[in-house]
């Protein structure tokens, strides 16, 4: 069996990998730090902090998962394939909808913490916010 310290420097190695090659990873990435940070300096209900938390490593996770896709039908097929594209269309958003989900947790609870408004207006915050940064293709599609 492999030593744990080895697979652990392969993790590393794919998640330098994804920083360094996906664009979409990285601003999700640099992101969810700056997300994380305000999580730590404001003063979050326990549970608050964990959806936060758990927000961050769930879209960073999904855009790894979307990436072993691309990677994997690349590799298989380069050429046009109906069937390629309805997989990678259906990673893509699978994608979407969790950063959509992150977007509206964040509006939500940040809302709530730093401008004192009600969960309704979060959550439409949340949604116009999505429209905003769909538009703006920092929900996939943009160009590496
Ligand atoms: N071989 C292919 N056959 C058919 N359609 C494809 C193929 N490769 C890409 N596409 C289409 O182009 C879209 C973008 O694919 P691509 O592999 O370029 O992803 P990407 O732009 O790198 O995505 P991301 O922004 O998530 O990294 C796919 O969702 C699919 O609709």
């Amino acid at each position: 069996m492999r030593p744990f310290l080895s697979s652990f420097e392969f993790a590393v190695k794919g998640l330098k990998y994804l920083v360094l090659n996906e664009r979409n990873f990285r601003v999700q990435f640099i992101i969810g730090i700056f997300i994380l940070l305000l999580a730590f300096f404001l003063p979050l209900e326990g549970w608050e902090f964990f959806w936060i938390l758990f927000s961050v490593f769930f879209v960073l996770s999904l855009e790894g998962l979307n990436t072993i896709v691309e990677e994997v039908l690349d590799f298989m097929e380069e050429k046009y394939h109906r069937k390629i594209e309805i997989v990678k269309d259906i990673s893509a958003g699978t994608v979407l909808l969790g950063s959509m989900f992150s977007v509206i947790v964040a509006t939500i609870i940040y809302g709530r913490v730093l401008f004192g408004i009600s969960r309704f207006s979060g959550f439409i915050i949340g949604i116009i916010l999505d429209g905003f940064l769909f538009g703006l293709g920092l929900f996939g599609g943009g160009k590496k």
